[in-house]
This record gives structure tokens, sequence and C-alpha cells, in this order.
């Protein structure tokens, strides 16, 4: 089976710093992989180079076989937020049509099967109540939803999300999250979700990446989340304390990368 992404000894540096090397990774189809780290450890590079945003200084990429492509539409993503003008008449069933055909003004697919999609795309999320209402005047969770609908609309193989729970209240992360974890049971789409918080998404994780000053550890979430896997990565004592679904990671120095004094 084609894996969804392969990274064969990836490495991103800006300059001398190096933010990770060394990365071998294959997440297969249907896999929710959750990346973890502290701030500036190279999360985000990391989605921007699944995203064809970014070459690797080193190591090679490869989403379904191929190199990724900028603008292609094997990769959805979700970011943190969707900042939305005052002024946008922009209503959710708009902005979910942009991730149908938002490329491609005026060329390819038949209106009714773009329709479709995007009333399939609004079903999956629940945000047909508020399709046609404008953009500005919906809650952050709903918006996050549109956002997760618009990023599903092109069915991609790959669904990149950066921190998309940040700023909804419990309920609504449970709900985004969910939504994130039926397409990937459904649909066979591999997760790559950025977040600080393991909590709302320790449940559906099949593994965990973990990035600290230019290391890593790869594993499921029981494997990786201990004092003694953390300690050694981090290089200096580190507590994990768990507690039910609760999870904490104590101790842990502020990062710095490889190459910097
Ligand atoms: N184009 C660039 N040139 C130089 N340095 C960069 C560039 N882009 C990012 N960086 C640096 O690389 C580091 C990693 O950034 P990145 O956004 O990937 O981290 P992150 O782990 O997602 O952080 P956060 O949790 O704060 O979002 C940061 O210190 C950032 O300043």
């Amino acid at each position: 089976m084609t894996p969804a992404i392969a990274l064969r000894g990836a490495g991103l540096a800006y300059g001398s710093r190096v933010l990770w090397r060394g990365l071998d990774l294959e997440v297969r189809p249907g896999e929710f992989l959750a990346v973890l780290g502290a701030n500036g450890t190279g999360k985000s590079s990391l989605l921007r180079v699944l995203l064809g945003l970014r070459r690797l200084t080193e190591g090679t990429v490869e989403i379904a076989g191929r190199a990724p492509r900028r603008g292609g539409d094997r990769v959805g993503y979700v970011p943190q937020r969707l900042e939305v003008s005052p002024l946008t008449p922009l209503r959710a069933r708009d902005f979910v049509r942009l991730g149908v055909d938002g490329h491609r003004w005026g060329f390819g697919r038949a209106r009714g099967a773009v329709r479709e999609r995007v009333e399939d795309a609004l079903r999956a999320v629940g945000a047909e109540p508020y399709a046609d209402v404008p953009l500005r005047l919906l809650s952050g969770g709903e918006r996050q939803r549109v956002r997760v609908a618009q990023a599903l609309a092109s069915d991609p193989r790959i669904l990149l999300c950066d921190e998309p729970l940040l700023s909804l209240d419990p309920g609504s992360q449970a709900t985004v999250a969910g939504l994130i974890d039926q397409r990937r049971r459904t649909r066979d789409t591999a997760v790559v979700f950025v977040t600080h918080e393991i909590e709302p998404i320790l449940g559906l994780a099949d593994r965990v990446l973990y990035l600290a000053g230019g290391r890593f550890r790869i594993g499921a979430p029981d494997d990786v989340l201990t004092s003694p896997v953390l300690s050694d990565l981090y290089g200096t004592p580190v507590q994990v304390v768990r507690a039910g679904d609760h999870v904490a990671v104590v101790g842990a120095p502020p990062v710095r990368a490889e190459g910097t004094a």
C-alpha cells in the first residue's frame, strides 16, 4: 500500500538553525498522527513542507507517492482559526465552495457536481443550518466547522490540521475533533494534527511525533508520553503526569533548537 505520507531522512533548517533532521516517517491512509512539541520546534514548518510551500533541506517527502504540490487538491488544510473580514459577504456555503474549485474558477467540474460536493461537506460537519449565514456572523466553533468542511470538500488524501481546536470551548473541541476522526475512519484520509494540547485528541491519535530541540520521538501515545522517554528526549528530567484523560508534561525546558547558541 502506498503511504499517504513518506518522509525519508528528512531535515529542515533555516540557515544554521536545524529544526529537525533524520526524520523517517510513513503515515498510512486513515492514520491519525498527532504532532506535539513546544513553540518553535518546527511543527508548522513540517506542515508547510507537506503543503509544498517549503522544501526540505535534506531527504525526501512524498504525498501518496508524489512530491507535494502547492495548491494541489490531495491535501486539505485546517488552520488555527478562520480570520474573517468584517466586510466580507461570503457565506459558509461560498467558502466551502472555494475548497472544491477555488483554484479553478470557470473551468472543470460541472455545476451540479460542485453543488453536490459542497452540500455533502456542509452536511458532514452539521453546518447546513447556517450555510447561508455570512461567515462574519458565525461563532468561533461554527466557523471552525465550516473550515473543516472546506478542507474536506476536495476529498483530500491527507488532512493537515494546525491547532484547529485553539480558542474553542471543550464541547466544540470534541465536536471538531470528532468530525476529523470520522472522516479518516470513513474515507481513509490520513490526519496530521499539530497541537499543544494532546488531551482533546488523546483517544484518537494512533501515533505521536514529539519534537524537541532538533530531536524527536515517534510512537504510540502511551509509549512516547512517558517520563523516561521525554526525559531522554529533552536531556533533562521531565515528569509526565497522567490522570484519566489528563496529561501534563512538567519540567520541560524552554526549547533551544540545534544550531542556536
Ligand atoms: N522563513 C523562516 N526563516 C527563518 N526562520 C523561520 C522561518 N519560518 C519559521 N522560522 C523559525 O522556525 C522555528 C519553527 O517555526 P514553526 O512555526 O514551524 O514552529 P512551531 O513548532 O509550529 O511553533 P508554534 O508552536 O509556536 O506555532 C521558529 O523559531 C521560527 O521563528
